[in-house]
């Protein structure tokens, strides 16, 4: 059989960048052989012809990922009505894999912790991305149980709003309540509007004073925000109440180099070839991000109730940004364990390094690069 070929012109660097990191070039040839995915929003399966109509082709069914349909990669649907109007998601399987790793039952309490532009709850560091996030939320009308905070992850500190969390509020009940939070509306009383923009000028120049709290940018209906007061919604809790009444199920899904997403690589034909020194490739950097990614594990992990599942993902397939933060990560935690993915065994991936990991790339699942990593928190 005739070997494809790549058409990207992969430069030298980039070339060295994957032979140290033992990165097989072969996966950037499969960039236009690997399928576009899209997510069926739930109750629109009624719609399928009509969205096939509407975006002229056919939709294949992912038999190993339920909602999600392939389409070849040229076919463009941000434009497309069914998009516009809330019915179909794009989003690649891999990543549709890792949160359907982290099977997440109704009334779970689920932290996204570098969600954007996702649509689970959750934080990120970057204001223009979680607005991003909020746009999505209201568009596919998921925001009720919702709530985005502009925070840090590495330092994020907000439980979920829980019962227990109900009969502190009768406390504060007894007095009178002030500055509560009322239903979420994108029109803030100015007000309002101003102390958010002073506390985003505070931070911006690092004049943070110790009430600084991450930015609440929207909560749902039924996100338990609605009648709290601020002290209520900002108490922290101690580290023993952690294990109770922390999330059940909480994703990392930390920024990286992204080397193995082949259309975020792909881009870099139109932003410059020379520029993926500073975003890829730059030793710093990767360095940097290795800390971040272990201290973004280790306060989610932190945030985990007892028997709660945390799943750690990456786009890049370096060893660095995946089996060995995990390795430092489980030496370091004797209440982690990595649990097997009992949904993966259906899906067209490979095993990672350590056993229980996984590794989504091009060639072997005809989706975007991922690493997958499932740890559960043991009472210790
Ligand atoms: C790989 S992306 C997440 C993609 C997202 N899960 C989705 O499916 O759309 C990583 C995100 O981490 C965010 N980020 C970077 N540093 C962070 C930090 N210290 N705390 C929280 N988020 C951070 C970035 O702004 C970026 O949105």
């Amino acid at each position: 059989m005739e070997e494809e070929t790549s058409k990207l012109p992969l430069p030298d660097a980039f070339l060295d960048f994957l032979q140290t990191n033992e990165i097989d070039p072969l996966i950037y040839t499969a960039f236009e052989s690997t399928p576009r995915y899209i997510r069926l929003k739930p109750g629109s399966e009624a719609y399928l012809e009509e969205i096939e109509a509407e975006i002229k082709c056919r939709l294949q069914k992912v038999n190993w990922l339920p909602g999600f349909y392939s389409l070849p990669p040229h076919i463009q649907i941000a434009n497309s009505k069914p998009y516009k109007e809330g019915k179909i998601y794009g989003i690649d399987a891999a990543s549709g894999a890792a949160v359907l790793a982290m099977d997440i039952s109704v009334g779970d309490h689920v932290l996204d912790l570098c969600c954007a532009p996702g649509s689970v709850t959750g934080v990120d560091v970057a204001r223009h991305r979680l607005a991003a996030c909020r746009t999505m939320l209201q568009k596919y009308v998921l925001g009720d149980a919702c709530r985005l905070f502009v925070a840090d992850g590495t330092t994020f500190s907000l439980m979920p709003v829980r019962d227990h969390l109900d009969s502190i509020s009768c406390e504060f009940a007894l007095e009178e309540k002030k500055d509560t939070f009322r239903e979420w509306t994108s029109r803030r009383p100015w007000k309002e509007r101003k102390r958010a923009a002073r506390a985003r000028e505070n931070a911006a120049s690092r004049l943070v004073s110790e009430t600084d709290h991450p930015e609440l940018i929207f909560y749902g209906k039924s996100s338990g925000v609605v009648g709290l007061s601020k002290d209520e919604l900002y108490q922290t809790v101690s580290s023993s109440e952690v294990s109770s009444s922390g999330y059940d199920k909480v994703l990392v899904d930390a920024e990286c180099t992204h080397d193995g997403s082949i259309r975020h690589i792909q881009k870099f034909e139109h932003w410059g070839w020379e520029t993926l020194n500073g975003r890829v490739l730059n030793a710093e950097r990767s360095d940097n991000l290795t800390t971040l990614q272990l201290k973004l594990l280790i306060n989610g992990f932190r945030l985990l109730r007892v028997g709660g599942s945390l799943v750690y993902s990456t786009c890049s397939l370096t060893v660095s940004q995946n089996e060995n933060v995990v390795e430092w990560f489980l030496k370091e935690n004797s209440s982690a364990a990595l649990q097997a993915i009992e949904a993966a065994k259906d899906w067209p991936c490979k095993s990672g390094r350590i056993p229980k990991t996984l590794r989504f790339d091009p060639v072997t699942s005809k989706t975007s690069g991922l690493f997958v990593a499932k740890f559960t928190k043991l009472a210790v």
